[in-house]
Order: C-alpha cells, then sequence, then structure tokens
C-alpha cells in the first residue's frame, strides 16, 4: 500500500496557530542521578504524585532503572529513577548498579543531578564527572533543605556549587516536603522537547506489577531492619494472581524473600515471626494502594547464599544488564 502523505507541502492545518499552542505532542527523557540516598526516589514519587519507587533511609534502596511516565497538557515527561552512583564495585550487584545508573544518561534530554544539602564528597564528585560528559541541561536539586537549620548557609553554598559546571539551574528542593518542587517541575518540562508519546496517556510505568510487588516487600525489609542487614536480600514473586470476586476484586501474591545467610533469615523473621508480619502488613496495605484491590499477601523467607556476587544468579533474580 502507498501512502498518500505529501511531506514536501505542509498543510493549512499544520500551520494552525491554534494547533501549534495546543495539539503539538512533546515527549522528553529526564534521568534523576546522585549518590545513594540522597532522596532520588523520594523526589521521582513526588513528582508522579504516586508512589512508584521505593525508599528507605539506607543508601542504594534503589537497585534498578525504573521509568516514571507523566503525560500531562500534551507533554509526556518519562522519568528515569537510577540506582545512586557509588565508589564501591567489589561485588557484581554493585557493578550492576553503576552500569544500570551509567546507562540510564544514554539518550536523556535532561538530567535532575540531586545532592543532599550542604555536604559535596567524591561520590557526588563523580556524579558530576558522568553528568559533564552527557550533552543535554543539567539541573542540580539541593535535596533536604528543610533539615538545614542555620539558612544563612544556603546561599553561599549554592553559588559554590553553581561553579562545578554549567547548570541550567540551581534549586534547592525538599523533596519530602514538596518544597519548590512546581517551580523544579516546570523547569522540566520546558526542557522537553517536542516529539511523539511513547507511551500511552494513562500509563505510569514500563515496569510489571510483579515487579513493583517485588519492590515494596524489598522496600519494607529494608525499612524494618535498619542497619541490621546488610544489602543482601531481595525478593522473588512465587505468585500474582487476580481474582474477581462478589465483594470485588483480590489479589493473591506469595512472595519469598531471599537472604544469603542463615542468621539473616532469623533477623527478618523476627520474635515469634513479629518481624515477617509487620514487613507483610506494610507490604499488603501499599500493595492495595497501588494495585486499587484487596490483596492477600504471603510471605516466605529462604537461604540463597552467594546470590548477591554470582552474575548467573543475579541474572535469574532480574538483574540483567540488558533491561
Ligand atoms: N528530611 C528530608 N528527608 C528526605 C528528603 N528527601 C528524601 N529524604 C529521606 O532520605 C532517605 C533516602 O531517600 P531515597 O528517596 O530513598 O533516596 P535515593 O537517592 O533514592 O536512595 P538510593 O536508593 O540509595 O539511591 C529517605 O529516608 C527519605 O525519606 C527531604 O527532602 N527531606
Amino acid at each position: 500500500m502507498t501512502s498518500d502523505v505529501n511531506h514536501e507541502e505542509p498543510t493549512a492545518h499544520e500551520f494552525s496557530p491554534v494547533d501549534s499552542v495546543s495539539e503539538v505532542s512533546r515527549c522528553g527523557y529526564v534521568a534523576i542521578v546522585g549518590r545513594p540516598n540522597v532522596g532520588k526516589s523520594t523526589l521521582l514519587n513526588h513528582l508522579l504524585g504516586q508512589k512508584l519507587s521505593i525508599t528507605s533511609r539506607r543508601p542504594q534502596t534503589t537497585r534498578h532503572q525504573v521509568l516514571g511516565i507523566k503525560t500531562e497538557q500534551g507533554i509526556q515527561t518519562v522519568y528515569v529513577d537510577t540506582p545512586g552512583m557509588h565508589k564501591v564495585q567489589k561485588k557484581a550487584i554493585n557493578r550492576y548498579m553503576n552500569k544500570a545508573a551509567s546507562s540510564a544518561l544514554a539518550g536523556i534530554d535532561a538530567i535532575v543531578f540531586v545532592v543532599d544539602r550542604l555536604t559535596w564528597n567524591e561520590e557526588d564528585q563523580m556524579v558530576l564527572e558522568k553528568v559533564q560528559g552527557a550533552r543535554c541541561p543539567v539541573i542540580l536539586a539541593v535535596n533536604k533543605v528543610d533539615k538545614i537549620s542555620d539558612k544563612t548557609k544556603l546561599m553561599p553554598h549554592l553559588e559554590s556549587l553553581s561553579g562545578k559546571m554549567d547548570f541550567h539551574a540551581v534549586v534547592p528542593i525538599s523533596a519530602q516536603h514538596g518544597h519548590n518542587l512546581t517551580q523544579l517541575e516546570e523547569m522540566i518540562t520546558d526542557l522537553v522537547p517536542e516529539g511523539v508519546h511513547h507511551f500511552p496517556e494513562d500509563q505510569l510505568t514500563d515496569r510489571s506489577s510483579r515487579f513493583l510487588a517485588a519492590e515494596l516487600v524489598r522496600e519494607k525489609v529494608m525499612r524494618q531492619l535498619g542497619d541490621e542487614l546488610p544489602y543482601e536480600v531481595t525478593v522473588e514473586i512465587e505468585e500474582f494472581k487476580h481474582e474477581v470476586r462478589p465483594k470485588g476484586p483480590l489479589l493473591t501474591i506469595s512472595a519469598l524473600i531471599l537472604v544469603e545467610r542463615a542468621g539473616q533469615k532469623a533477623i527478618v523473621i523476627g520474635d515469634k515471626g513479629s518481624r515477617l508480619k509487620q514487613i507483610g502488613q506494610d507490604a499488603r496495605k501499599d500493595m492495595e494502594l497501588m494495585f486499587d484491590s484487596k490483596v492477600m499477601l504471603n510471605l516466605w523467607v529462604k537461604v540463597k547464599a552467594g546470590w548477591s556476587d554470582d552474575e548467573r544468579a543475579l541474572k535469574s533474580l532480574g538483574y540483567d544488564h540488558n533491561q
């Protein structure tokens, strides 16, 4: 079949001034980068107006690259939340996380580089060197300003940060309290170029419901255990079953929490199963909100030694560099 469309001569329709305002479609990719624990996932969740990425006080909570999609008034902004870039690359899991963070910068239209209040350390410097290599505007978001007690220190610090590279803008924000996020979002969407939308208007992420469910369980484990548990915990979804019942939809989810050692299993389970119960209750509540359904959640803990430094085991658990 041949096409009738003449690409040489624009039609009157294409010149309509009304169209140029209301119908020009825009789509762009915006990476949120920074060292671990600066608040990247908290920022993404606020920008999307919905929880998507998991957060915790523990650094290195985010392991995978997650797309968060927002389509509003013809503008589709595809946010790329990345694992925090960090120096230590001893284990395969850390190498995976750094690679996921670096590869996120390819094909990006703008970068939001998040730093924490008044500090600047070697890891921030490392991230700076990576973003300098990307040929797109970089907005520096100085997060957690709500925690600065002596506000007079902020302005001089912002000025000194401004000199580190030719930033598009330097914005003090509080991702948790929503401070300056409207201004930040306006700056971001102004940088979104013209282009056709890559996702349907109502799509929020590129990740599956199974993936999001597993991440919610992992978040609760990390929040419950604080510093008691090293990073070596991952979650596998064994069952994800949707049923329509007379009383409403029911989602049955069975998840396996994998740890590295028997001692860690005991920690996750807690005294008479109390911790695992709390993890289950908290995860179920979030899942019911996320999936808009009643959820029955079954949790088990299993020891799978050495998974975090075994390339093949990582692949089987979804840590695939090609994803
Ligand atoms: N006071 C305050 N705390 C914040 C703010 N933003 C994030 N946090 C907290 O900082 C911690 C880390 O936030 P995350 O959003 O998980 O940070 P991240 O950069 O995604 O972390 P990684 O997954 O390690 O890369 C959490 O306990 C957040 O609640 C903020 O604006 N103010």
